[in-house]
């Protein structure tokens, strides 16, 4: 064969399969039974993208990942059924082993913990463990449930799902109070201060419940207070100085409308399709993961919540619940995306990519801005906060990475653009690169071969001072227009056309605008809190955007009901802003509706 480019060879491949680029698959509220948050405080912290990495290891079956800590309030209780029913139902006996045998293994070489209920020795997994070895060792014969449960599938404890390294040893048996109270964790008084507080304000506020929530930042206020400061200072980091994260919100405050007026408005419909699929607004739940940390319920939460209202939610690579749990909570021909990182060994990502297929997942956005994590001082420093911080400091930030490296030594940080055929091999789905912060990286997506892009900077946290998605959608305008469906390729700001003929409301599209060649779409994501900024975002050419901390504060307040009521308060909010600029359906939106404030 030639020694073609790699896009003349993606366009050769696409030509022998057109179907590989083009197939696409047509298309109660509940609250959660325990609303208090129970997060501990004390975990490995990773300056990279998760310090736990559930799914994604449970996909690439090096999982069971957590960070024991804390202290359980009943021991050998709260164990998810799930959890009961897998290990107990195929009819084999199980073992029983004494809460004494657990504790004489403390003086021993080996590792054994108790996790709901189950007795397991983890002696080889030791080194295995993506948040290191020491978080095992110095909770060694301790019942850790209660710091596993908020972070990992219900599950992954299933006989199927163990790593080989990890023994299940049998059910755990008590004989009395001292073998009891031996078994918990250690739990510092701060950590039990702030498990109290954080009952106090969850009763406060659900004395007045979601009503006093009236716009997404109020869900971040609550969420702060809710939440423990581990989840928090997870949830709401960004890299380095943050600067990237505040910009992704101050882009939008530059960005002015230019609403027109006297146009009937009483009837507006903001719902839209994306990748072909429905949704009653044209905004999707970003990946994000361990949204346990924030409620039990975690990503089915939003499952859920997308499911009551008709939105689409992308599941993380590394979300607290596992792909099965949440597509066992979508509704029937509920549409969900899935977010891939690749790993480095190729069968193991390929098995990812064939699971992906066969749950019937509808779109994959493959992550590219996280090659390797962030450096992440909240998190960093909330470790400070609950282990005596040493003069060692800067040590504790090398354990830090030590970590995020380690949970990053499953992605491939060589992954490259010639990667993306080999990926495009492996499913029909539509496969959206995510994280593209320059013009020229989405003009290469385009080239090879991908189906769109999130214009993101993965909320901020990756490297500091980068593009917002939104002035990389104004940079694409600028330099490369074409990739933008014709009609989004005119200037934004007072447009000839319309003052020539200042009674039509949209510019018609030039006749010599020729489509793509194929269908490519443009999404943003990044600092998105109004439905102001929704609109801002589709007037300048994205087709839909992405909010991430903004869900996970919703269903960290009010799980799925919190879930419900956000998409409620974007809808509400982009309807009136559509309103007020003089629009009635969003294919009317357009770049003459905003102006960009120069400095
Ligand atoms: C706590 C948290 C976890 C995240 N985890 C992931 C992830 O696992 N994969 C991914 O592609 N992006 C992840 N992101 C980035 C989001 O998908 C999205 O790009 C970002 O949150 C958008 O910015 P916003 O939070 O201002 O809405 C995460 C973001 C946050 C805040």
């Amino acid at each position: 064969m030639p020694n073609f480019s790699p896009f003349r060879k993606a366009v050769l491949n696409l030509r022998a399969n057109p179907q590989s680029f083009l197939s696409r698959r047509p298309l109660s509220s509940q609250t959660s039974s325990s609303s208090t948050n129970t997060i501990n405080q004390k975990f490995i912290i990773g300056a990279g993208l998760a310090i736990s990495v559930p799914t994604y290891l449970y996909l690439t079956r090096a999982r069971l990942d957590y960070q024991p800590d804390t202290v359980p309030d009943k021991v050998n209780s709260d164990v998810p059924d799930q959890v009961r029913s897998s290990q107990s139902g195929n009819g084999k006996q199980i073992a029983k082993i004494s809460a004494r045998d657990v504790l004489d293994k403390k003086d021993s070489n080996e590792f054994w913990v108790v996790i709901n209920g189950d007795v397991y020795n983890v002696t080889e997994f030791l080194d295995e463990h993506p948040g290191g070895r020491e978080i095992i060792e110095s909770n060694k014969s301790k019942d850790v449930s209660y710091i596993f449960n908020p972070r990992h599938p219900s599950d992954q404890l299933n006989n199927e799902n163990l790593p080989p390294s990890v023994k299940h040893l049998g059910k755990l048996e008590i004989n009395n109070e001292e073998e009891k109270e031996k078994l918990k964790l250690n739990i510092s008084k701060s950590e039990t201060d702030e498990k109290e507080l954080i009952k106090k304000k969850r009763e406060e506020f659900e004395e007045k419940g979601l009503g006093q929530i009236i716009n997404m930042r109020d869900f971040e206020k609550h969420a702060e207070e809710l939440c423990s400061k581990v989840a928090w200072g997870y949830y709401a980091s960004a890299a380095d100085d943050e600067i990237t994260k505040e910009s992704n919100n101050s882009d939008y405050k530059k960005i002015r409308f230019r609403p027109r007026v006297l146009r009937p408005v009483k009837e507006v419909d903001s719902s839209t399709k994306i990748l072909g699929y429905d949704s009653t607004i044209p905004l999707w739940i970003s990946p994000a993961a361990m949204a346990k940390l924030g409620h039990p319920d975690g990503e089915v939460n939003l499952t859920k919540g997308a499911a009551a209202t008709g939105i689409i939610q992308c599941i993380s690579s590394f979300a607290s619940c596992s792909v099965e749990e949440i597509t066992a909570a979508r509704t029937n021909n509920q549409p969900l995306f899935f977010q891939l990182y690749v790993n480095s060994k190729r069968h193991l990502a390929k098995e990812v990519i064939s699971k992906i297929n066969r749950l019937g997942f509808n779109a994959i956005l493959l992550t590219v801005d996280a090659p390797v994590g962030g450096k992440r001082e909240r998190d960093i420093r909330v470790k400070g906060e609950f282990e005596a911080p040493k003069s060692d400091a800067y040590d504790k930030q090398g354990d830090t990475k030590g970590v995020a490296e380690a949970i990053f030594s499953a992605v491939d940080p060589d992954l490259n653009w010639k990667d993306l055929k080999w990926i495009r091999e492996q499913t029909k789905l539509p496969i959206i690169i995510k994280g593209v912060q320059t013009v020229e990286d989405a003009v290469l997506a385009y080239k090879y071969g991908a189906d769109g892009v999130v214009l993101s900077n993965h909320g901020g946290r990756q490297l500091d001072t980068s593009a917002t998605g939104i002035s990389t959608l104004l940079e694409i305008r600028k330099h490369a227009p074409f990739l933008l469906r014709p009609e989004y390729r005119i200037p934004h700001g007072p447009s000839k056309e319309l003052i020539k003929n200042p009674d039509l409301l949209v510019p018609t599209t030039p006749i010599n605008e020729k489509p793509l060649d194929r269908k490519f779409s443009i999404f943003v994501d990044g600092g998105i809190w109004r439905g102001t900024d929704v609109v801002k975002a589709l007037c300048l050419g994205a087709e839909a955007v992405g909010v991430g901390r903004g869900f996970l504060f919703a269903q960290t307040v009010g799980g799925v009901d919190g879930t419900i009521h956000a998409v409620k308060i974007f809808e509400s909010e982009i309807q009136l802003a559509m309103r007020l600029l003089g629009v009635n359906k969003l294919s009317d939106l357009r770049p003459s509706m905003v102006e960009i404030v120069e400095n």
